[in-house]
């Protein structure tokens, strides 16, 4: 395909999304899915024209006396389909992963990046069949999926070379959205440049950044100077359409094919174990089954102290509950003064939040025993989901 033709063929990213104002005749919806109320606290809500505040179960049905229909997690909905709105949403059953939406069209699934990107091959991954939508931005896929644009979003999280995406660690907990699946891909990276481009020809080399250090010693061997691009496949796209020639960039195969450039060298990440998992997220959770191995993956906050996250990590370990990821943001806000105050002691600025992935479903007692455990001491908890491990690259 001639990259004048793949300009015209391919389809149009979400651009940013303006936050919704609601209107008067917007549903709302209320999601009251929480296994342990203090588990999922709900945020105070506020709808400027209907004025509706909730905080549980009482609250959804005063805001449903009020005439309101629904309200998803505190957030107000354009476009909520109208012929769900008398009842409250119902969980996805953990069959949730088939390819159509409820009315039986082809699932929508947004992706950060363009055409070609790894994000796309993901999401057909975990969705066959499914309707990739490019998204410019990691946040655009978020809000996509709250305001009813798309069906889900498959978003990176984290790579086995390069680590923790941590953008859409902290997206997670900005957003509403749960996390309802895993997909592993083993990424493969191929250095690109346009036709008639050899690599002593190449000065730069753009990629996202993930992809650039997961390629670190390849791309030092090659004496090439790294420039950051919103991903893989985008990088592509810029070298192949502004017809650079000292420029190449880092991204798949398929990527090659669908900007019709020249690969100059295949396999180039660090180490051939290359993996990067990807969350897949909806607005409504799955109902865990028994049949097949579970995660779940929560994040937590705690009083700083000694010992304060050994007795955390405790809770899982008395309950042969096996932890497979832990990772620690900074809580962004204002500052915490001490409680007291006449307390002289000086201001905290590094409070953390700390995610956990670990082995069961919150349909099984002993997780939900050591989240009750915990809930006893932590200063914030919240479930993201309960989802089925991909064991697909074991
Ligand atoms: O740039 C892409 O192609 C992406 O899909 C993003 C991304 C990432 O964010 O980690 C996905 C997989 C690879 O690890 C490199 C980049």
């Amino acid at each position: 395909m001639a990259a004048s033709t793949a300009k015209q063929t391919l389809p149009p990213r979400l651009p940013p999304l303006s936050p919704v104002r609601l209107a008067p005749e917007c549903s709302l919806r209320l999601n009251f899915h929480s296994p342990l109320r203090r588990l999922r606290p709900f945020p105070f809500l506020k709808a400027s024209s209907l004025r509706v505040e909730g905080s549980g179960n009482a609250d959804a049905v005063r805001a449903r006396s009020m005439g309101v229909q629904a309200v998803l997690d505190g957030f107000p909905y354009r476009d909520a389909p109208k012929e769900d709105a008398p009842s409250l949403p119902k969980p996805l059953s953990s069959g949730e992963s088939s390819n159509s939406a409820t009315d039986g069209s082809r699932l929508r699934v947004a992706y950060q990046g363009v055409s070609g990107a790894y994000s796309e091959s993901a999401a057909e991954k975990a969705y066959p069949n499914c309707e990739a939508v490019p998204c410019e931005q990691f946040d655009t896929a978020f809000q996509a999926v709250e305001r009813w644009i798309v069906d889900r979003a498959v978003l990176p999280i984290e790579n086995s070379l390069g680590g923790s995406i941590h953008r859409n660690y902290d997206l997670l907990l900005r957003h509403r959205l749960h996390i309802v699946g895993e997909v592993k891909l083993a990424i493969r990276h191929c250095l690109l440049a346009n036709h008639n481009v050899k690599l002593e020809n190449l000065k730069r080399v753009l990629s996202h950044p993930q992809a650039l250090a997961q390629c670190e010693h390849t791309l030092t061997k090659f004496g090439l100077v790294r420039e950051a691009a919103d991903d893989t496949a985008g990088a592509a796209q810029h070298v192949a359409y502004s017809k650079l020639k000292d420029t190449g960039a880092v991204a798949s195969e398929s990527a090659a094919k669908i900007y019709n450039m020249n690969i100059l060298a295949k396999d180039i990440q660090d180490d051939c174990d290359n993996v990067t998992r990807f969350l897949m997220l909806a607005r409504e959770p799955i109902i865990p089954d028994r049949d097949r191995p579970y995660k779940t993956s929560i994040v937590f906050s705690l009083e700083e102290g000694p010992g304060s996250l050994f007795k955390a990590l405790a809770v899982f370990a008395l309950r042969q509950i096996n932890l497979t990821k832990i990772e620690s943001r900074p809580l962004r806000r204002h500052r915490i003064q001490g409680s007291d105050d006449n307390d002289n002691s000086s201001p905290k600025y590094f409070d953390y939040l700390f995610y956990v992935d670990f082995e069961a479903s919150m349909a099984e007692e002993k997780a939900q025993n050591a989240l009750s455990h915990l809930d006893e001491f932590a200063t914030f908890l919240k479930v993201l989901g309960s989802y089925p491990v991909d064991t697909s690259m074991i």
